[in-house]
């Protein structure tokens, strides 16, 4: 399973800002934002081009362009929410695709809400966005549920990875691409990663 450590200073930069103590709502947000524009950045940078010829300022001219159905963004709530402005900043007309999960706090099994799909998923590249891959239970189910809708191009966005959850992914799902900004030590005895940056979900939605 290809896994991409995106090793840029302003990445390594801005996830250390994300792991202080006292980091702020407002600071948390943004910073996991541009953190996810810089990963998309990163993960679409294969994307196949056409060349088609446009009408320019001085005459006709060859000009390059996306090919195929393109790109859906698929945010696993609620934390993945804090990553969509950063990723829409780059492909802003990529359609959603919303999957509900959260993590029961005994087991640590995901627990299904919401999902709903957009059109044509067989033809689409789909990027996860989610801060926090820990045992990997979560995006494990994502990934089900997004072949289980005909997506067979599948990449996933985290800001911080634990090495349980890469490799329950790897057995689970080794087709899967993955880019993130941090792989940290482990996981603590509740499945909090360490150092990690706490309850992502909390820290962006400003909950507890
Ligand atoms: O790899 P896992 O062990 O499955 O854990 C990771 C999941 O846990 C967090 O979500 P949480 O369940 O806290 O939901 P929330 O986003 O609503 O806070 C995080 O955003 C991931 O979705
Ligand atoms: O460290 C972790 C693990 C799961 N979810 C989080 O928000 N943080
Ligand atoms: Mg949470």
């Amino acid at each position: 399973m290809p896994v991409h450590l995106v090793e840029h200073p302003l990445i390594r930069h801005k996830i250390g800002l994300m792991r202080a103590h006292d980091v702020t709502t407002k600071k948390f947000r943004e910073l996991a934002n541009e953190l996810a524009t810089l990963l998309t950045y990163e993960a679409t940078k294969d994307l196949e081009t056409e060349t088609i010829t446009i009408k320019g300022w001085a005459g006709d001219v060859v000009v390059e362009n996306i090919k195929g159905k393109k790109i859906t963004v698929v945010p696993i709530l609620r934390a993945g929410l804090g990553m969509m402005d950063g990723v829409l900043n780059l492909i802003p007309s990529a359609k959603t695709s919303v999957v509900g999960l959260y993590r029961n706090e005994e087991t640590l099994e995901p627990v299904r809400y919401y999902v709903k799909m957009t059109s044509k998923m067989e033809e689409r590249i789909a990027l996860i966005l989610d801060p926090m891959l820990a045992t990997g239970g979560t995006l494990t189910a994502t990934i089900d549920l997004l072949k289980e809708s005909g997506c067979r191009q599948i990449r996933g966005l985290f800001l911080v990875a634990a090495p349980e959850g890469l490799k329950r992914l790897e057995a689970a799902h080794p087709d899967v691409d993955v880019y993130v900004a941090a792989i940290d030590d482990k996981l603590n005895d509740i499945g909090y990663i360490l150092p990690g940056l706490g309850d992502a979900g909390d820290k962006i939605f400003g909950t507890k």
